[in-house]
């Protein structure tokens, strides 16, 4: 149960009330998430019941919280579907609650879907890249602090928790990530506010007709400004991977690809980098997974994943560099 501070009905309306979001109804602790305290509230106001998230957030800084709460608000604004923050009279987003930054954001209906088919895959492709467009008149400017300076750190970190193989395996790709990193094409790359964290349990689909809808993307605290070609490559190998075997869902990678292509179509730099931007996803999320499994923060409420499934994830994507049938697909 992710209620690690626990909040009273008056003070969730205390600030409902400075939000002018009217009465708080209901507050319910939220059984999900592991990183921060949320509850569902309801709230009425002129005769009408709305829902939000309050969020507590528990790792995060009052400094750290504009930036995500800003571009998730920017976002909302330019027509993606995520979670907008409720502002203040002053515009604040962010606000106190039992001395830990809070802020409260529509409720999006819906739930994960965690075995997604291709057509899950082409709805969550389009909006990535309708973000993606969206994210170019955002200003404020943050980088993806799980980015290649954050590897570069933290892979001497875990190495001496890994056997052979395994160090063999991250060292190689760490190098390999840095000398992509130093290559013209990729400084040319599109980039702009990414998700880069947008898994299957970050999205929300209702059901209509029996058909799927996507309702929006949430959990956008480790957002920041890196290549859109890295974001895609983060969901597919979330979306389009077999969670068993670490192997490519052709499928669903088709899906996804072609569905982004239609609504932002990639560049040839894009196309010819995706691969090692593939390789870049599993290597983020590997040694993320590693850090957090072998390094655990003091007092630390996380659970660690298992870091096996992107060593198995980044092994794939090293040996079978390209799914020259997938890219080809959507050319
Ligand atoms: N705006 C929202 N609308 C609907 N449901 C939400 C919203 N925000 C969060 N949730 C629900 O609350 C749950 C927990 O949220 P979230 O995943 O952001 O938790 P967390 O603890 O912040 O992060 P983590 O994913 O790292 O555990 C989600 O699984 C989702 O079901
Ligand atoms: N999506 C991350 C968890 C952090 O949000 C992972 O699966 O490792």
């Amino acid at each position: 149960m992710a209620v690690y501070t626990e909040v009273s009905l008056s003070e969730a309306q205390a600030l409902f009330k400075q939000l002018k979001l009217g009465h708080v109804t209901s507050l319910k602790g939220c059984a999900g998430g592991i990183e921060n305290t949320n509850y569902f509230a309801s709230a009425e106001l002129e005769g009408q019941t709305h829902d939000y998230v309050l969020t507590l957030f528990e790792r995060l800084s009052f400094e750290q919280l504009p930036f995500y709460l800003q571009l998730m608000k920017h976002l909302a604004q330019h027509g993606i579907a995520v979670p907008e923050p409720t502002a203040n009279d002053k515009g604040a987003l962010v606000f106190d609650v039992k001395s830990k930054p809070a802020a409260v954001v529509n409720k999006l209906s819906g739930a994960s879907e965690l075995a997604p088919t291709p057509e899950h895959c082409a709805q969550v492709g389009a909006m990535l890249a309708r973000m993606h467009l969206a994210g170019r008149s955002f200003e404020p400017q943050q980088p993806n602090l799980r980015g290649l300076s954050w590897w570069n750190d933290t892979v001497p970190v875990v190495l001496p928790y890994l056997t052979q193989a395994q160090k063999a395996l991250i060292t190689q790709e760490l190098a390999y990530q840095n000398h992509v990193a130093a290559l013209s094409s990729y400084a040319a790359l599109p980039r702009g506010p990414i998700h880069a964290d947008l898994f299957r349990d970050n999205v929300l689909f209702d059901t209509v007709n029996h058909a799927p809808v996507l309702s929006g993307f949430f959990d956008f605290y480790f957002a920041g400004i890196d290549t859109w070609i890295f974001d895609l490559a983060v969901c597919l190998n979330d979306w389009c991977i077999d969670l068993e075997t670490g192997k490519n869902n052709a499928q669903n990678a088709h899906s996804f690809i072609a569905s982004y292509n239609q609504e932002r179509p990639l560049l040839a730099a894009e196309r010819a980098l995706l691969p090692a931007m593939l390789r870049a996803g599993a290597l983020r999320f590997w040694l993320s997974r590693l850090w957090d499994f072998h390094l655990p923060r003091e007092a630390s409420m996380l659970q660690a994943h298992d870091p096996s499934h992107f060593e198995r994830v980044l092994t794939q994507r090293v040996s079978h560099l390209l799914d020259f049938d997938t890219l080809a697909a959507c050319a």
